[in-house]
């Protein structure tokens, strides 16, 4: 971390938050000076010439984030760094639309804020003073900070035309990030053109990017226009990335450096204006180590990462979701619903495996299964139930057993809201873990003690001190 160090202004009307703020980076080597207000920045914004200005929005005499522009006009280069507790998507684009040079939603940890101002000194930029407002509608709805997280990288991208990749589980939100990135970009009012590469037939993978010559192939009665040509001047989002067979990743990836292409069959060379995102619900880097994926092409995605976080991960999101889903029920035309207290809860302590698709799907069959206005809990189990037995499959397999045990962490954890479960987890979950897989391994190896030591991965002697210890008699599993 560098170790630059300069003058900052810190404005926030909680003179707590002030004090604790002005300690820590005096700590870091800086000189620093608060003000509570708006009239106050003003005045020492002159008096005290700060390197880097770090500002609350809300502020008793006006709003921060408006006050970027003005402040940039006057003082160019300065990096502001905004915080804020109305962490939506909205408030992180509209700071960098204002020419803030970092949005830090709140509560913020002081590390982070520190990485933040060392960022700003190390790295003054030239004023942007053009701030335009109009904005397109944001889709994205969550204020956990996970998401927060993936509103500061979204908002960091909307500018420029960096190549993203997106990492996340089936139905967490891949394309509809790609596609905010896109629309609150120069690119928006171009075409955004999403290729699923699992969708299309492996041989068929070149000419449906790249466009073919009339008589390429077998089949190719005209010339036409790939994938690249239908997005030119906007986005291409190349979803299922890891799907992609070797020799089309091979000519993506030349693509991606010459910026241009050739058609298959074709001598032309086109160029290929185009912004690529690209996602994947595979582990890519597995699959980079396995060979399945090349690790040039995977570097040049890779510019910049997006991890969407599973909705079990940001469990606290569910209300707003679900809320979220059931007015678009309405607005598609299916009877309008509320939820109860009771519902919110059911909907907080479920895993949600196949992510904000699956809860979107829930909303909408609830919609319209549901014949009272409000929804109550017992109507969201029923349909928890069927749903449950639907995305039991996804569980099995390869990293199927860690799957579940995530799944009733995460919902033990959610059972208890805002706060956390007691002290001790480490001691009690093998307590309650313990017994049950000795049992299951005792029974599945009839009761042998050295085949179901060896199916554990641990000693005899091992197996038979855990079997005392937690009360298991082993020649149950003969008997039964
Ligand atoms: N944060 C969010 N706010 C509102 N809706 C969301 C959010 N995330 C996802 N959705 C909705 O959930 C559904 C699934 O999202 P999307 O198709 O973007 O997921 P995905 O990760 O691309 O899935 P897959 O990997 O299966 O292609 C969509 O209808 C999308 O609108």
């Amino acid at each position: 971390m560098s170790s630059v160090s300069g003058r900052i202004l810190v404005v926030d009307d909680d003179a707590a938050i002030r004090t604790v703020v002005r300690e820590a980076l005096r700590r870091a080597g800086h000189v620093v000076e608060t003000a509570g207000s708006v009239a106050d920045m003003r005045r020492s914004l002159s008096s005290f010439a700060p390197d880097v200005l770090v500002t609350d929005v809300m502020l008793p005499d006006g709003d921060g984030l408006e006050l970027v522009p003005e402040i940039l006009n006057r003082y160019p280069g300065l990096p502001v760094i905004v915080l804020s507790a109305r962490n939506t998507l909205a408030t992180a684009v509209r700071a960098t639309e204002q020419g803030a040079f970092d949005y830090l939603p709140k509560p913020f940890d002081l590390e982070e804020l520190g990485r933040a101002v060392s960022g700003a000194l190390a790295n003054r930029v030239a004023a942007n003073d053009e701030g335009e407002s109009e904005r397109h509608d944001l889709p994205l709805i969550g204020r956990s900070p996970a998401m927060q997280a993936v509103y500061r990288t979204i908002a960091r991208v909307v500018s420029n035309d960096l190549t993203v990749l997106i990492l996340g589980e089936s139905g967490t939100g891949k394309e509809l990030v790609a596609r905010a990135i896109h629309e609150l970009g120069q690119r928006g009012s171009k075409p955004f053109v999403p290729v699923n590469m699992a969708a299309i037939p492996r041989e068929l993978i070149e000419s449906e990017l790249f466009g073919h010559e009339r008589g390429a192939f077998t089949g190719a009665a005209q010339r036409t226009a790939g994938r690249f040509e239908q997005a030119a001047g906007g986005t291409l989002f190349l979803d299922e990335i890891g799907d992609m067979p070797l020799e089309a990743q091979t000519r993506l990836l030349r693509v991606l450096q010459e910026g241009e292409f050739t058609t298959v069959g074709g001598a032309r060379h086109i160029k290929a204006d185009v912004r690529v995102i690209a996602a994947t619900n595979k582990e890519i880097e597995r699959l980079v180590a396995e060979g399945g994926f090349r690790e040039d092409l995977y570097y040049r995605l890779n510019v910049v990462p997006i991890r969407l976080p599973a909705l079990r991960q940001r469990i606290e999101d569910v209300g707003e979701l679900a809320r979220h889903f059931l007015d678009r029920a309405a607005a598609d035309g299916l009877p309008r619903k509320s939820l109860d207290e009771a519902a919110v809860q059911r909907l907080v302590r479920h895993g949600w495996p196949g992510n904000v698709r699956e809860l979107e799907n829930l909303m909408r069959r609830l919609a319209v299964l549901v014949r009272e206005e409000r929804i109550g809990g017992p109507a969201v189990d029923v349909q928890l139930g069927s749903a449950a037995a639907e995305a039991a499959p996804a569980m099995e397999g390869d990293g199927g057993l860690a799957g579940s045990v995530e799944l009733h962490l995460a919902r033990y954890f959610a059972g208890f809201g805002r706060d956390l479960p007691p002290d001790g987890l480490y001691e009690r979950l093998l307590a309650e873990i313990e017994p049950p897989l000795l049992r299951i391994a005792m029974s599945a190896a009839k009761g042998n003690q050295i085949r179901a030591a060896r199916l554990l991965g641990i000693n005899r002697n091992t197996l038979r001190k855990k079997l005392t210890e937690r009360g298991i008699d082993p020649t149950a599993a003969r008997r039964g």
